[in-house]
């Protein structure tokens, strides 16, 4: 599997940490930066995680600000974008199962580096559900047509 990751400076220690359990896992990864804790937008970072995800370049992104919630808004204004900010395990898990969400936001300044590898593997290692769930996930992408 292929895995976009990126931050802003207020994620930026966290997306470290977790570059590194990837690397652990043997995940293929690339780094979208921040590369400095110096002050950038988020929404400039999670627009290029997003967009390498939405054609295709990378099969999922991780995106980490310091609540999760601004790269997640960023990543969901992009087409074909599911993320889904996710701060603790059962919610990571459900994201994967229900919604395939192909985006994984969390937040540095909200959980713990430990809680946050948990995270990532149970959600890089969770497949789609599908059935039940197939019909509303097209539903969900569906809205996108309308805007
Ligand atoms: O977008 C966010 C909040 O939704 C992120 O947490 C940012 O990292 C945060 O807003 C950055 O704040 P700072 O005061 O500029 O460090």
């Amino acid at each position: 599997m292929k895995v976009a990751i990126g931050s802003d400076h207020g994620g930026f220690r966290l997306k470290e940490e977790i570059k590194t359990l990837l690397t652990e896992l043997k995940v293929d990864n690339h780094d979208f930066g921040t590369y400095t804790l110096s002050s950038v937008d988020y929404p400039d970072i999670s627009r290029q995680v997003a967009e390498a995800v939405a054609k295709g370049e990378y099969e999922r992104g991780i995106i980490v600000c310091g609540t999760g919630i601004g790269v997640s808004m960023a990543a969901n204004k992009i087409k074909g974008i599911r993320a889904a900010l996710c701060n603790d395990v059962f919610s990571a898990q459900m994201s994967r199962e229900h919604n395939d969400a192909n985006i994984l936001t969390m937040g540095e300044r909200v959980i713990g580096s430990g809680l946050a590898r948990m995270i990532v593997e149970v959600w890089l290692k969770t497949e789609f559900a599908g059935g039940r769930h197939a019909c509303r996930v097209t539903k969900l992408m569906e809205l996108e047509k309308d805007c």
